[in-house]
């Protein structure tokens, strides 16, 4: 397996990518329900007579929003009510770390339980079908490859991609990063370039995507992965951050931060990407997260474009999870969920 030789410690902060926490707007118990139009379904409304068989309260407390009952669907408790997602079809309350997976963020615009959508089939695939997808693509047939595109959502690529209507290729330049960004060694493009031949004959190293009911899908190691080798490049479409600020994608990858915010561009695999989009984040709020983080998540400048580059940084036994720090140092992903 190619190693990567880079100092991967000399990496600059600038160098350091994070995951973008995006702004959002509140749906849950402790927020006012939104003002119902003609398309969503009616709100519970109470009765009058509801109102009144209630005494009024002696001191102002919270403002009866009408969902004070609510309860989360899995743990049964009404606490913690700025974390309980209301489902905008059912009405039904779920604490977002007991949803699987647990959700770090309150969901931009409508949000729907699982009983309620019917999307993400993805949740029923097998492990098997997944770990084919990723691992040996040549080896299932082209139904089954666009079948299980659909069901995951994305379609396999290994590399950037530039769609018309998002960030063009010629807005990926790593001179206009703030602060400078560092530049892949020659030595290191060299491995780089034979890393991506490789994987095009399908030898990566060895992964396997998995769905942990408590992580959602996530990447274990199926075979012992050398300290410093190169996992995979993080891909998917390339935007500006300007076009994701209501996204709630939490998969959004920092590319460039430049001086002019509106030409910061993030890497977006919703609808094409690769394994990297399913490694799990250590949670940075404690000890035992960083000990378990065993790859890390760098931006290089290559040929003078920006690529966020996913390498080991200990040597990874069979079986073992794949963990990296979601946060770069200029914004905070939530992890403090995370397990
Ligand atoms: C980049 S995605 C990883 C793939 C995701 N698990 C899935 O099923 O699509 C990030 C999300 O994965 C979940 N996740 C990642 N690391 C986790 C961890 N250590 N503990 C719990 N959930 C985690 C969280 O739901 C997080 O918002």
């Amino acid at each position: 397996m190619a190693t990567w030789k880079a100092s991967s410690s000399s990496s600059s902060p600038a160098a350091s990518p994070s995951r973008r926490f995006i702004s959002y707007r509140r749906r849950t118990k402790a927020s006012p329900p939104r003002r119902p139009s003609s398309e969503s379904p009616p709100r519970k409304m109470r009765s009058i007579a509801d109102v009144m068989a209630k005494s009024p309260p002696v001191v102002e407390q919270e403002q009866d929003d009408g969902y004070g009952d609510v309860t989360c669907e899995k743990c049964d408790l009404g606490e913690r009510d700025d974390e309980l997602l209301l489902c905008d079809k059912c009405d039904k309350g779920f604490h977002m770390k007991c949803l699987r997976p647990i959700v770090v963020r309150v969901p931009v615009g409508p949000w729907v339980c699982v009983d309620c959508s019917d999307q993400r089939p993805v949740r029923r695939l097998s492990q098997k079908k997944i770990m084919h997808f990723f691992r040996i693509e040549k080896q299932i047939d082209q139904t089954e490859r666009s079948q299980l595109s659909q069901a995951l959502g994305i379609k396999y690529s290994d590399d950037l991609t530039y769609v018309p209507g998002m960030a063009p290729r010629s807005a990926n330049r790593s001179k206009f990063e703030k602060g400078g960004m560092q530049v892949l060694s020659k030595e290191d493009l060299e491995t780089l370039e034979l890393c991506r031949a490789m994987y095009r004959r399908g030898e990566c190293p060895p992964l396997v995507v998995v769905f942990d009911p408590l992580e959602g899908y996530t990447v274990e190691a199926d075979g012992p992965i050398k300290d410093l080798t190169f996992i995979a490049e993080y891909t998917g479409d390339v935007d500006y951050l300007k076009n994701r600020e209501n996204d709630d994608c939490d998969s959004i990858m920092t590319l460039l931060l430049s001086e002019d915010p509106s030409k910061t561009l993030v890497i977006c695999p919703d609808k094409y990407g690769n394994i990297s989009r399913f490694i799990s984040g250590i949670n940075n709020h404690n000890r035992f997260g960083k000990k378990k983080q065993n790859c890390k998540c760098v931006r290089y400048s290559v040929n003078g474009e920006c690529r966020v580059l996913l390498v080991a940084t200990r040597d990874i036994a069979k079986g073992e999870r794949l963990y990296y720090d979601y946060n770069g140092y200029e914004h905070e992903y939530p992890t403090h969920l995370f397990l």
